[in-house]
């Protein structure tokens, strides 16, 4: 047997004997031993010292054998730390006790008088219990510090527009509901800040928010990033590993690009979403799981269902509640406020002073149409702001694509006005439309045969 690391063992016991043979054998594999006699000490120790582990004696006074002292003390110790690792000492091998003491918040228990290996393998499973609670721990902790490192500029703006103000009001009321939420709409347009901000106005805030690309999986890694494997289920798997579904547990998952997925893809993640349970590639043991969904995509999931892309079961599972979020260009109100806050994070983040838009640039940057949303916006600012030595930036100081230079609601008008232009277009899609038949173009088009025959000289088609 592998020697079992202790690390510092609190044993309580009246008998003097016990404390003193489990002191012979504990002191060898545990960082330090602390004997108490008197359990009215507990209180006091586990106030002022850290255990790994406390062994506890059941039955402290003589002649009682019921164990409800040691149930008293046993709800003590944990009252004073939840995730102390507690391992019952009992003389009369009362299974129904024992069983109540680990209903109640044991680790395990051992028989008195006991077997040394019995007892070492019994405490060495429990501080690898231990080991594991407080891993969990340091990971928590150690997620809550990245996260928050990870977005320092994420704080999150709601805009002064209609359509935000309206969507914040929804936002703040599904917040708090386990509701699924799909969010639309273009790249840019801020669904990862938004499911972020979900989850934080939350009832899970403090539990992990867990991202998956979607669009970053191919169809052999699905399975086994989502759903986690066993060692040796196929050749990479050189260890257990849970999936991000697992690891999201209790807290939210956001599956982005959504509408990336293949066929197969979106039958293997319907069923996990419809059991609410997981099963690790290589395992067939079902694994419940408690997340709330977010969903999200840039795609026109609706028509792809109509196209027969996407399954409409799938898309009623995870759209519980839709928000679309709307392009920058439907929503130029937001852009000085935006502009604003980016301009912030930029002058801290490159230690300049703060710098302002010039009325002409302003100007300028609400003619454009934005076509990467926010995050074009927050690019062109970080540019402008690296690039220029003045305190206000000016037109010359943004470039964009000239013909990109339009008015948001122009973008669906044709491209020329030009009327040869318009009647040379539509005589040649008439042709192509009927294979070149001319009797059947030309009726299409409203001109006589003669007519079309004209237009076709004309335009030297
Ligand atoms: N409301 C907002 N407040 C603050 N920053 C925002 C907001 N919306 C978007 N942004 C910024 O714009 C950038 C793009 O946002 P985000 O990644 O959330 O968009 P997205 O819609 O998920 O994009 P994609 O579809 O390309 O993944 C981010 O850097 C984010 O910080």
């Amino acid at each position: 047997m592998e020697e079992p690391n202790l690390g510092r063992i609190l044993v309580i016991d009246d008998n003097e004997d016990i404390l003193f043979s489990a002191k012979m054998l504990l002191r060898k594999y545990a960082r330090e031993v602390v004997m108490e006699k008197n359990p009215k000490k507990i209180p006091y120790l586990m106030n002022n010292e850290e255990f790994d582990l406390v062994l506890l004696d059941m039955n402290f006074s003589h002649d009682i054998t019921s164990g409800q002292e040691g149930f008293y003390w046993l709800k003590e110790i944990l009252d004073y730390d939840p995730s102390a690792v507690v391992v019952m000492i009992t003389a009369y091998g009362d299974v129904e006790m024992a069983v109540k003491a680990l209903k109640d918040g044991a680790t395990d228990f051992v028989l008195k008088p006991w077997q040394n290996e019995k007892l070492l393998a019994t405490l060495s499973a429990a501080a690898k219990l231990r080991n594991s609670y407080q891993e969990v721990s340091r990971l928590r902790e150690a997620n809550r510090t990245l996260s928050s490192q990870l977005n320092p500029d994420k704080s999150i703006i709601e805009g002064e527009s209609k359509t935000m103000r309206h969507l914040f009001n929804i936002i703040n009321k599904v917040a708090k509901t386990d509701a699924d939420v799909l969010l639309l709409g273009e790249n840019g347009t801020g669904k990862e800040v938004i499911a972020r901000s979900i989850h934080e106005r939350s009832l899970r805030a403090e539990k992990i928010f867990v991202t998956v690309d979607m669009g970053a999986l191919t169809e052999s890694l699905f399975e086994s990033e989502l759903f986690g494997h066993k060692k040796g289920a196929f050749t990479d798997a050189r260890e257990d590993r849970i999936g991000r579904i697992e690891a999201a547990d209790g807290g939210t998952l956001f599956l982005d690009e959504i509408g990336n997925l293949s066929p197969a893809m979106q039958a293997k993640l319907l069923t996990v979403l419809q059991r609410r349970e997981v099963i690790r590639v290589g395992t067939n043991k079902p694994i419940p799981v408690n997340v709330r969904l977010i969903c999200a995509t840039n795609m026109p999931l609706k028509e792809m269902v109509t196209k027969g892309e996407f399954r409409q079961d799938l898309l009623y599972r995870i759209n519980t509640v839709e928000l679309q979020l709307p392009p920058l260009r439907d929503r130029l109100e937001d852009l000085p406020l935006f502009a604003t806050h980016f301009l912030k994070v930029y002058a801290n983040k490159y230690k300049q002073p703060l710098k302002r838009l010039s009325k002409d640039a302003l100007a300028k940057l609400t003619k454009y149409s934005w076509p990467g949303n926010v995050r074009e916006l927050q690019h062109a600012l970080e540019r402008a702001s690296i690039m220029s030595d003045h305190r206000e930036l000016q037109p010359g100081d943004f470039f964009f694509l000239k013909d990109e230079l339009v008015v948001a609601n122009t973008l669906e008008k044709p491209q020329s006005l030009d009327l040869d232009e318009l009647e040379r277009e539509a005589v040649q899609q008439a042709l192509q439309k009927h294979d070149g038949n001319i009797s059947k173009a030309a009726k299409e088009l409203g001109l006589s045969r003669g007519a079309l025959y004209r237009r076709l000289e004309k335009y030297g088609l």
